[in-house]
């Protein structure tokens, strides 16, 4: 059965991310980029977002983690995509592959394929998305499906996680699931168990947006009270919101 992670065990994530200030690189879309880098930032991580594909490799094989988000995938993004995936398997990088609208398009279900050619992914996507794409994770070595929605569910070698966080305001603000995709990358770069990391990325994100959508009056003002709320996680928000003793 799937388990939650503890109060303390999300604040562990947190501290190393505090002390060791991940980057990640993101190939990311034109429409969450600003998101996804201010969330980084707020999360205590630094995004980078280079796309040549002459310089991709060096910002990758530096970086803490990788995040590939087919968004808004261009000719140019796909060249990237190889380098990308040498830089992750030559350097030992985690990697997030966040599959937007696979069952859209028949070249992204090829390009999520050679994604996944390379063991211990964790991937990250919406209902839809992770459906469409089940046959390809089904044949995936050693990956980490993360399936988000009202409930998160997380699914990988070492157990599952479910987590009820989170706020029907975050479906109204474009972007934040590519931005959780992003989260993600960073706990996986300061947290080797890809099922824990997913698990304290999603909990806080979750949690974020719980107090962000208490102050706000609508989406507008939530997507900034979010940046303000995960921004401001301790380990005392987090029992509180997670119904733990202090
Ligand atoms: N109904 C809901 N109630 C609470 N939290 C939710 C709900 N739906 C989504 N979330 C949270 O919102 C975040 C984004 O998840 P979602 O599944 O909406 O991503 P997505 O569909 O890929 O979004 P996008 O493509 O717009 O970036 C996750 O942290 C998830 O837990
Ligand atoms: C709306 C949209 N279109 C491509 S990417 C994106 C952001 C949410 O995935
Ligand atoms: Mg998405």
């Amino acid at each position: 059965m799937a388990g939650c992670l503890d109060a303390s065990s999300v604040a562990a994530v947190l501290a190393r991310m505090a002390e060791t200030r991940p980057r990640v690189h993101c190939l990311t879309n034109t429409v969450a980029q600003n998101v996804t880098a201010n969330m980084l930032l707020a999360f205590g991580a630094i995004p980078s977002m280079a796309v040549h594909v002459d310089e991709v490799a060096g910002f990758a094989q530096g970086a803490g983690a990788i995040l590939i988000n087919l968004g808004t995938i261009s000719a140019e993004g796909e060249l990237a995509i190889p380098k990308l995936l040498e830089a992750a398997r030559d350097h030992h990088k985690p990697l997030v592959l966040d599959p937007v609208f696979v069952e859209l398009s028949p070249l992204r279900r090829h390009i999520a394929r050679e994604v996944l050619r390379l063991p211990d992914v964790v991937v990250r996507g919406n209902a839809t998305e992770m459906a469409a794409l089940a046959s390809e994770l089904d044949a995936a070595e050693r990956v980490t499906r993360v399936t988000t929605g009202k409930v998160d569910h997380i699914e990988g070698k070492r157990g599952a996680l479910a987590i009820a966080h989170g706020h029907p305001l975050m479906t109204k603000v474009t972007g934040l699931g590519c931005a959780s995709s992003a989260l993600v990358a960073a706990c996986c770069a300061v947290e080797t168990d890809p099922v824990i990391a997913a698990g304290a990325a999603l909990t806080a994100f979750g949690i974020a947006g719980e107090i962000a959508a208490a102050k706000s009056a609508g989406p507008g003002s939530f997507a900034v009270n979010l940046i303000d709320a995960l921004a401001s996680l301790d380990e005392a928000l987090l029992r509180r919101h997670m119904g733990e003793r202090a």
